[in-house]
């Protein structure tokens, strides 16, 4: 058999021998051509970019990835990674090309308030790969349209109409907590507050259940899903190519792919699909509904004011997008709060005496609205959410024209909208990139990058946590809320973030923090499981995860 392959190879080689060399030339030559474009590239971000003159790390400067790489290689929360940055570069820092984070806290009006109509960043938001939803329009007209048809039913007075049901929510809750106590445990109050928002959401937005506060141990699996993919999304937000993919995975892969995580989203996606299809089919089924939800809202030609309804996709984002926004947020607020209220036993015995006086009788429950009076679970909740523990600095786009931020201009960077004139052509580079003609490489350079805009972001935690804002911002005290200060310190709160794209979920996730912790420090007698000391240390994805070990907590239930 060997004897023949000489011969073969012989007879081969002429076919071969060109077409390898020229596979060879040819991914040469594509190699040349990506080495060179990247190595231009950075170049370019280093040297020539509108925001080359503002500090920061060279590689950042030079590459998106620099970024992904401390995130993901070297594992740093970007919460510390700013803090660190700011330390060493001053106010302003250039954490990618395009991407400025201001440490300055009055920064943080100055980007996001009510006049400032700006867009959302295209490459954070389409992360989640949600893009036709109330969090994702980037584009604020969409936005405002999507929140124009939402913004009733999470008004204050429709949130109090479903009382009833965040009670009956909270009561699973407190079961749940009971149970564990009897059986000798301390309960992951962690867990806990998550499957309890998660539940208040299916219920509240889509009239469905998840049940997520009777799983054992809370360990609820689309909970953990959660989990599971909040670092995945990520990571989709540098690059466009992976989120592509991962926003596409095929349910048939999922099924078979043995992963838990993986079949708990697509059984979630399933549930929700299954819903909007069958309104969608026969939208009388709207009527089922033991009370309105968003489908409600979102399908309501009124509602709509003749526009076009959303698209069964859109219905499909927004359905994603809401859990996504309102039950982690939540759960994170609850733990926060609990954890400062044990750690500090001074600041427990008052709320518990004030709960105590204005609840006396424990089967008398009461209303959100006499809750919501009592000052000191006021001062508590407002305070555990200035100490809330990290947040993405939220990535807005400059404005053609620029923008003046903590003193400093901003440039826009150069859109593409530049060459035809249409847009004011206020910065040197863009005057210069308008002018320039079709045949000179000036015209080619500009052009081709100017897709890349510039984007300004603040965590609010940079407001929440400066001394210019408030007296001794690293101490838990919920006083500064009752004092003469109050009012500075309500106009300094930004946790909901500020302006047109402010939380549209304010009011519900009120109403669930003062029913929940009411709940939990009037019925029980919360102690800290010693066995497991907990830290807030987090790891900042899209919301703040927890590491280490999550807050455990005894709940003896209080006998009157
Ligand atoms: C304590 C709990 C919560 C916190 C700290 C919180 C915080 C925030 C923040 C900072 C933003 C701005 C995000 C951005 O700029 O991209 C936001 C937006 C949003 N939140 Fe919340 N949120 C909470 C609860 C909720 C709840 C319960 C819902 C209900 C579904 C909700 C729904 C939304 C939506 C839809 C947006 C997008 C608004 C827009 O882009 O126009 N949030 N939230």
């Amino acid at each position: 058999m060997f004897s023949i392959l000489p011969g073969a190879m012989s007879q081969l080689a002429p076919l071969l021998k060109p077409v390898s060399v020229q596979h060879w030339h040819v991914l040469t030559a594509v190699i040349a051509i990506g080495l060179a474009w990247a190595f231009f590239t950075a170049f370019y971000n280093i040297y020539l970019h509108p925001l080359a003159h503002f500090p920061g790390p060279r590689l950042a400067a030079a590459s998106k990835f620099w970024l992904a790489y401390q995130e993901f290689v070297r594992g740093i929360s970007l919460s510390d990674l700013r803090d660190e940055l700011h330390a060493q570069y001053g106010d302003i820092v250039r954490l990618q090309p395009n991407l400025l984070h201001f440490a300055n806290p009055h920064a943080y009006n100055e980007i996001y308030n009510v006049k400032n109509k700006w867009d959302k960043d295209t490459a954070v938001y389409r992360a989640f790969g949600m893009d036709e939803s109330s969090a994702c329009f980037v584009k604020y007209k969409d936005a405002k349209f999507r929140r124009d048809v939402l913004s009733p039913m999470f008004s204050r007075s429709s949130i109090l109409k479903m009382q009833d049901l965040i009670q009956e929510r909270v009561n699973i809750f407190s079961g749940a907590l009971a149970a564990k106590y009897a059986a000798g445990k301390s309960s992951n109050i962690y867990l806990g507050f998550r499957c309890f928002a998660t539940d208040v959401l299916m219920h509240f937005c889509y009239d469905k259940s998840l049940e997520a506060t009777r799983a054992p141990d809370f360990e609820a699996e689309i909970v953990l899903a959660l989990d599971g993919m909040i670092p995945v999304l990520s990571l989709c937000k540098y690059s466009s190519v992976l989120a592509f993919l991962v926003h596409r995975f095929p349910a048939w892969l999922a099924k078979n792919a043995g992963s838990p995580v993986l079949a708990a989203l697509f059984r979630l996606r399933k549930l929700l699909t299954a819903q909007i299809d069958a309104i969608l089919r026969n939208p009388s089924e709207l009527e089922l509904a033991a009370h309105p939800t968003i489908y409600h809202a979102l399908l309501s030609p009124e509602a709509n004011k003749g526009r076009p309804l959303p698209s069964r996709k859109s219905l499909m984002d927004e359905a994603g997008i809401l859990l996504g926004a309102g039950a982690d947020t939540t759960g994170v607020a609850l733990t926060t709060i609990t954890h400062h209220v044990l750690h500090n036993p001074a600041t427990l015995e008052r709320l518990k005496a004030e709960l105590r006086a204005a609840w006396p009788v424990l089967e008398d429950v009461p209303r959100y609205e006499m809750l919501e009076k009592l000052p000191y679970l006021t001062a508590v909740i407002k305070e555990g959410l200035r100490m809330f523990p990290s947040a993405i600095a939220h990535p807005r786009v400059v404005p053609q024209g620029g923008a003046v931020i903590s003193g400093s201009f901003i440039p826009s960077g150069v859109s593409r909208e530049c060459f035809s004139f249409r847009h004011d052509v206020t910065t040197p580079r863009a005057a210069a990139a308008a002018a320039a003609s079709p045949s000179s490489p000036f015209f080619w350079l500009v052009y081709i990058y100017s897709i890349v805009q510039t984007v300004v972001g603040q965590s609010f935690v940079f407001v929440h946590r400066s001394p210019i804002m408030y007296e001794r911002p690293e101490e838990f005290l919920p006083e500064r809320w009752l004092g003469p200060e109050a009012k500075a310190c309500e106009a300094a709160l930004s946790v909901f973030s500020k302006g047109p794209r402010s939380c549209l979920g304010v009011n519900l996730a009120y109403i669930e923090m003062y029913t929940a912790l009411a709940h939990l420090f009037r019925m029980f007698d919360p102690k800290l499981d010693e066995s497991r000391p907990t830290s807030l240390k987090i790891k900042e994805h899209f919301v703040p995860v927890f590491v280490g070990e999550p807050l455990h907590v005894y709940c003896r239930p209080v006998v009157e």
